[in-house]
This record gives C-alpha cells, structure tokens and sequence, in this order.
C-alpha cells in the first residue's frame, strides 16, 4: 500500500493529465491518496465481466472507509466506462496497462476469464500491483507456479480469489475440526453441479472450459482445506466429454493415511444440491447447498445460518456479496504487510493446481497451455 500524504478527495478539474495511461477520467478525478494505518484500501477492477461486476457490488456492502474502487480497466474504453458509471468509479481505462501504471491502486481484483489469469497475474505483479485473481488460479500447475514465483520476485501480495474459504460457514467448519468437535476426519463427500451449457466460457476450450476448473475446484478446496493442506495419497478420477472436448463431468476420489477419503462429483449438465458432508468419528457436519458459497452449516444434526448482505445492484451470481468476506481478509493482510493469506495460501492454490492436473490427465482433457 502506499505511504503517500494528500489530501483526500481533492477534486482536481478534469484539465489535470488523466491519472496515467491517457484516457481522460469519466469525471473530475477525487485525489484518492491515503497514508498506510487506517485509509481505506484502495482496488482497481480488471475486467467489466460478471464476477469482476459482483465483486465491486460486494465491495459496497463494505465501510466506504476501509474500501474504495478507484478504477476499472477493461479491453475496451467503452465497456470500462459503461462499468465504472454504473458502480461510480471515478477512473476508467481501455487496456489493463494504464491500471498497471495508476499509482493509487493498492490492490487489483482480475475478473479476466481463466485462460487470462496468467498474463493479467503477471502485468500487474510486474508493476508491483498486489492482486486478488479468482479461480481457478490458471489454466494448469505450471502457469501456476510461473504466478505465484511472480509475486516472490515482486515482493507483491497475491491471493487466489477462493471465496468460500472466508465465509462465516467456512471459518466455523475450521473452528470445530481445530476444537475436535467431530474427532478424527474420515470422510469427505461434496458434489457441484449446475446446468451451464449454454455459457460459452464452460463450454469452448479456448475460453478455458471444463467442469474440473470451474466447479470442481470448489470440492477440491473444501476437501483440501479439511485435510488442512494435506496431499493426497491417491487420486482416481473418471469422468465424460462435452462435444467440445472438456470435461462435463467429473467423479473423483482422493485417498489419505489412514483410510482417509474424500469423494466428490461436478458437472456442468445438470442442478445437483450441492451439499457436502464431512464425517469424523465423532460427529458429522453437514453443508446443506450452496457448497461453494454457503449461508447454512448442520453440526450433528443441529443448524446455524449465516446469510450474506442483499446486493444494492443487481448480481450474476448467487450469494455473491459474500466476496465481502475475502475483500476484507485481503485488506487486513495489507494493513499487516503480508505477501499471502493462510487461510488461501500460495501452497493451497498449489496443491489445488496439481491436483486438477492429475485429474485432467486421468480424464483426458489437454489444454493448449498444457504444451507451452
Ligand atoms: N467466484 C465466483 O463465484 C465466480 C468466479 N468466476 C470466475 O471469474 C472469471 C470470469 O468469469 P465471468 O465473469 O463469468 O466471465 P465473463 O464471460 O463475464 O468474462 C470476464 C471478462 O473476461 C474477459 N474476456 C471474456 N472473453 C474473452 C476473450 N474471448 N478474450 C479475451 N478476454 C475475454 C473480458 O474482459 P474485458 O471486460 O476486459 O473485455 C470479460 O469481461 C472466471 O475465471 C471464473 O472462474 C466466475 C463466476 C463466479
Ligand atoms: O465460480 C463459479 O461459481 C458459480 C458458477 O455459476 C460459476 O460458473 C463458477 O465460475
């Protein structure tokens, strides 16, 4: 975050230079400018998508003063503009570059579709940008570790944009296995379906589709986040093809020590109720829908709901205020200087990336980025 002393909200007339990068801002640009302590955290939007749209409509269910958006960039002016006047961004740029160069960002949230995450990871890092990227972190475990070696070397915070890990259900799930409410773990099961054939990015290979990356990673988090980290011993994965040639559906099951399982179904075909059950020796909790953005947790039989904020704009995606949840986490991680979250670390999104290889490999699905 940078330690720059201005007034805030000095509005300069729209005669000033735009910020950096040329476009004239929509509006008089507000001098957005903090010290480090208490100043609001200061994002810039990459993308004018859906998730890149739900994530700054989640940013507003936050304290003004601990998040501002300050910018938007998307390919083209047009859409960055039509974005930022709708949310009331106060900077919009065609071209991620001039983001890159705004030197009042403190963070870049990349909505960009996943076969993207690469580049847009590395223009901004390069810049010294900390990011927040959404999932799945890249196409394969190698483009993963080109990222994460990426932030190492700028010094940058990144953390992969694994929602769920920072919902109040998901923060209770971890409080009650640290506790042993449950005893030992022996079983993991959770399923994601949803129809989503009519949508381009899960059906064209060249957009990045497959069930595996866009669903299953959800499973896959959950049941690694049980497991605290743990790699598995095993993994056996069959599953069948779109006519495109990506994954549709997925059955997978993951072996740990001591006749520890986790089994888990995706699919892009069909609704599912998306429930997830971990069983231990000593109790059983129970995600009863929504796995992979869940407001309700059933603990021994007994339930606790946790909703998430109403949007103020209209959303994509179910329960999608709660990017809330990890918009704060990644403020707070800024306030303390850290480069990687613990509950979303680098060698979480690690362990995800290679396991989706694998399971990849046992299906049969090949990317173009599998070969470069
Ligand atoms: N956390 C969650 O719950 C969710 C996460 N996601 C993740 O977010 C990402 C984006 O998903 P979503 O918002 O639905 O995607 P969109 O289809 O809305 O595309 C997002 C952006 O990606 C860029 N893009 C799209 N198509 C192309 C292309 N052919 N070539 C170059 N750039 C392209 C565009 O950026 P520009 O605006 O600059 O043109 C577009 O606005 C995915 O990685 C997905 O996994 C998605 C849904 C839910
Ligand atoms: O992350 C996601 O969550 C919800 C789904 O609708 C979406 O396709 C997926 O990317």
């Amino acid at each position: 975050m940078m330690l720059v002393f201005v007034l805030r909200h000095t509005v300069k007339t729209d005669t000033m230079a735009p910020p950096c990068g040329g476009e004239r801002p929509l509006w008089p640009t507000p001098t957005v400018n903090q010290c480090q302590s208490n100043m609001a955290t200061r994002w810039g939007i990459c993308s004018a998508g859906k998730i890149s749209n739900d994530f700054t409509v989640a940013l507003k269910t936050l304290p003004p003063g601990d998040h501002q958006v300050v910018a938007v960039a998307a390919r083209k002016l047009e859409n960055a503009q039509e974005f930022a006047k709708k949310h009331s961004i106060p900077r919009a740029y065609g071209g991620y570059e001039a983001l890159a160069r705004d030197p009042d960002i403190d963070v870049v949230y990349i909505g960009v579709i996943h076969p993207y995450h690469l580049s847009t990871c590395l223009l901004f890092m390069n810049a010294k940008k900390n990011v927040l990227c959404e999932k799945p972190l890249a196409m394969n475990a190698k483009e993963a570790k080109q990222i994460l070696a990426s932030a190492k070397e700028n010094d940058v915070f990144f953390m992969e944009a694994v929602w769920t890990r920072f919902f109040p259900v998901s923060v209770e799930i971890r409080r009650l296995l640290a506790q042993g409410e449950i005893g030992e773990v022996k079983m993991v099961r959770s399923e994601f379906g949803m129809p989503l054939h009519g949508v381009p990015r899960v059906m064209q290979k060249e957009l990045g589709a497959g069930t595996m990356l866009d669903l299953g990673v959800y499973c896959l988090q959950l049941t690694c986040m049980v497991y605290n980290g743990e790699k598995p011993e095993s993994i056996h994965a069959t599953g069948t093809f779109m006519e495109t040639g990506v994954d549709d559906i997925d059955v997978v099951t993951l072996k740990y020590s001591n006749n520890r399982l986790a089994v888990f179904i995706c699919r892009s075909d069909i609704e599912l109720p998306n429930e997830a059950v971990i069983v231990g020796t000593k109790g059983t909790i129970r995600i009863p829908g929504h796995i992979w953005c869940p407001t309700s947790l059933v603990v021994n039989g007994k339930e606790t709901k946790y909703p998430v904020p109403e949007p103020y704009l209209p959303i994509n995606f179910i329960n999608s205020t709660g990017m809330r949840y990890e918009a704060e986490a990644v403020r707070q991680c800024l306030l303390k200087g850290l480069k990687e979250s613990a509950v979303m670390s680098h060698a979480d999104s690690l362990l995800l990336a290679e396991v989706e290889d694998e399971v990849r490999r046992q299906i049969g699905v090949v990317y173009s980025q599998d070969s470069q």
